[in-house]
């Protein structure tokens, strides 16, 4: 029995306390525990903003215009994690014409820099697993944003063929990664052509996006995650005016071309070093 004065702690509270002693002094010690919980977090608080950005975003349905909220909800992302994002070349994106966006994709970081920079009536083709990503899923597609099957060559090459129709009708500007996957080595993939043939078959303007390499504040196989800086440049239009789908290859390679040249000059690295494509 209790005695009056005395204080009995259950077994849950003392593993309780125990959780609330260990986990700051392994955030603390442990750089591999720290990057876990900062990933986690970063899912975890995107899934819930989410849950907030659901109903707002179904009060007008599916529309890209919601796009602008999932961008409100997400820019002060970046601050949370302390990184500072230095953009240039706003002025490249003063067009009033629907185009396609292409940008290297490094991580699930990438997320920052495309809200800091996203433009209006802008949506990223994602492949369609995303939509499953629970309450991310479904406020991705109030969004807009296209879904792709990369298992399907021909249903991802409809689906973006589609999408250059709407562009046009729509008046919609889409955002590809054309490496078509994350790329965590520090450098670039090769393209992958649908964003060129997406370009070319609505006779659009591409406009080239770069960020600078995260190796310094974030390395995935180290499980390093820190605060630090990352540059986002916008280059000038590449236009397809004319061109068809005979040009794409060439096409496609000269915007990677620049694309690495202003990633390597950005990260700090020696210009003719770290292609690892064989094209
Ligand atoms: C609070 C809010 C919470 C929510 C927060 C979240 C919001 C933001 C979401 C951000 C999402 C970001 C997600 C990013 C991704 O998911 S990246 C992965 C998906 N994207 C891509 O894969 C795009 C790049 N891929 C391509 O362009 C591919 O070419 C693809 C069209 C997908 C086909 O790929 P694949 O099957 O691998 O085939 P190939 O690339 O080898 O192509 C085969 C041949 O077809 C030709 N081709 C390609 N596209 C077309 C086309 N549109 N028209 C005609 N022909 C086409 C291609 O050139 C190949 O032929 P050749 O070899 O050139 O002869
Ligand atoms: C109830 C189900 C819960 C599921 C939880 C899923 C957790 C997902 C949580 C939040 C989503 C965060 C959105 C981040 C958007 C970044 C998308 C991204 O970077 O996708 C990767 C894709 O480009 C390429 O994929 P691969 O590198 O080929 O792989």
């Amino acid at each position: 029995m209790q005695q009056a004065g005395t204080m009995e702690i259950s077994v849950g509270q003392w593993i309780l306390i125990l959780v609330l002693i260990l986990v700051p002094l392994l955030y603390e010690w442990s750089a591999t525990f720290k990057y876990l919980c900062k990933m986690a977090f970063y899912n975890g608080w995107i899934l819930l903003l989410a849950v907030l950005a659901i109903p707002i975003c179904a009060v007008r349905g599916r529309n890209v215009e919601n796009m602008r909220i999932l961008r409100f909800l997400l820019l002060h992302i970046k601050y949370l994690y302390g990184i500072k994002i230095e953009v240039r070349g706003w002025e490249n994106f003063s067009l009033k014409e629907p185009y396609v966006v292409v940008s290297n994709h490094q991580s699930e970081l990438d997320l920052l820099g495309m809200m800091e920079i996203l433009p209006n009536r802008c949506v990223p083709i994602a492949k369609r697993e995303l939509m499953y990503a629970g309450t991310a899923g479904l406020a991705c597609w109030l969004a807009g944003v296209i879904f792709i099957n990369r298992k399907k060559t021909d249903d991802a090459i409809s689906v973006m063929s589609e999408a250059a129709q709407t562009m046009l009708r729509e008046d919609v500007r889409v955002w590809v990664f054309p490496e078509g996957t994350r790329n965590h080595d520090g450098s670039m993939l090769p393209f992958k052509r649908g964003a060129f043939h997406l370009a070319v078959q609505a006779q659009v303007p591409i406009i080239p996006i770069v960020m600078s390499s995260y190796k310094d504040f974030y390395n995935k196989k180290e499980r390093r995650f820190t605060t630090g800086k990352c540059m986002v440049r916008i280059l000038p239009k590449v236009e397809t005016r004319g061109l068809g789908p005979d040009e794409v290859p060439e096409l496609a390679d000269s915007v990677r071309k620049m694309m690495l040249a202003t990633f390597l000059e950005l990260s700090g690295e020696p210009s003719q070093s770290r292609d690892t494509c064989s094209q």
